[in-house]
């Protein structure tokens, strides 16, 4: 099958900037991808790459968009190479949607996850986020002192109703030390506390499972498994806690499914901060491939304004 190919390049401002261990992120940079099929139907793909994450760069994807031909195949799609996992995503994602098997999802049937602002600034988020049907809340550490997010996080503790649940998420962050005094301080707690995500670097995978072997509390893995390639090394390493997927950045969606129902893995899925073309996507996936009624993070937040009913068509018009 041939396909009519075209693109567009976006970026979004950030209405707060994104605060996490990696730094300051104040603009979302993606690319909206165009399918025409033979018959005139028309399909849209997401390329939002988050390059400090692992995938490819925003400019590496343009420059695969750039070398593409006007017309494609889906042979074409399916031969992207496995170091632009973000194109993967976005060019299967629009194949599939022009095929017959696409189906509806409604995403008023899935439970959210919401997240808060980094620092002190979450003690008076959650509320709002609490009254629009939040129960699940992630907050970012190791952005400040441990001392310090240990104060705010006691107070936060103390104001959360009982029913919630809160995830941590320190971003790779935390040194070993500091890890074993948040796992401990969070195994008081329990149940309140879902998950601590990534604790340590990407490179200390050797301490993150022992980590998991030593303390009640669970831990996600999140960097560590940006990619389907890394997802299927971590596991061939023997975790068996839980894995943080990111459709957007994980490659093609296809494969995904596949490992993912091959193995039974304890999948929570995560925004890339997205449009709504790799959102809908995205949860697709979610909704099939999530178990044990995980909260998808997933929230609609005050970082990221979503854009208006004209959009995509409307970054077609007046060229
Ligand atoms: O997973 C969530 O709940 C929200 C999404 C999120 O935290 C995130 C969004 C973009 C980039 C990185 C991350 C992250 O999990 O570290
Ligand atoms: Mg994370």
């Amino acid at each position: 099958m041939k396909y009519q190919f075209s693109f567009r390049r976006i970026n979004h401002n950030f209405t707060r900037p994104v605060v996490t261990n990696h730094g300051i992120w104040e603009i979302r940079e993606s690319i909206i991808i165009r399918l025409i099929d033979v018959t005139g139907k028309v399909s849209w793909g997401e390329i939002s790459p988050i390059s400090w994450f692992g995938s490819e760069t925003i400019e590496q994807a343009l420059d695969f968009c750039h070398q593409l031909p006007k017309e494609i195949t889906s042979e074409m799609i399916l031969a992207i190479p496995d170091n632009l996992p973000a194109c993967q995503f976005a060019f299967e994602s629009a194949l599939s949607k022009l095929g017959d098997k696409s189906e509806f999802i409604n995403p008023l049937n899935i439970t959210y996850s919401g997240l808060l602002p980094a620092g002190e600034a979450a003690l008076n988020q959650w509320q709002s986020l609490w009254e629009q049907g939040y129960k699940t809340f992630k907050w970012k550490i190791a952005v400040d002192k441990i001392t310090k997010e240990l104060e705010i996080f006691n107070l936060l503790i103390k104001n959360l109703p009982d029913s919630a649940k809160l995830r941590l998420d320190a971003n790779g962050g935390l040194n070993y030390q500091e890890a074993t005094l948040w796992l401990q301080t969070c195994d008081n707690l329990q149940p309140k506390i879902e998950f601590i995500e990534q604790p340590l670097a990407v490179n200390q995978f050797a301490e993150v499972l022992e980590l998991s072997n030593s303390y009640f509390t669970a831990i996600a893995l999140d960097e560590s498994v940006a990619t389907l390639q890394q997802l299927e090394h971590y596991y061939q390493q023997g975790w068996r806690g839980i894995f943080v997927i990111k459709p957007g950045i994980a490659g093609s969606p296809s494969r995904l499914r596949k490992f993912c129902q091959q193995y039974n893995i304890d999948a929570v899925f995560s925004s890339v901060f997205e449009t709504p073309i790799a959102r809908q996507a995205a949860l697709q996936l979610a909704v099939e491939l999530s178990l044990n009624n995980r909260a998808v993070g997933f929230g609609i937040n005050h970082f990221f304004k979503q854009p208006d009913s004209t959009f995509p068509q409307s970054l077609w018009k007046n060229l």
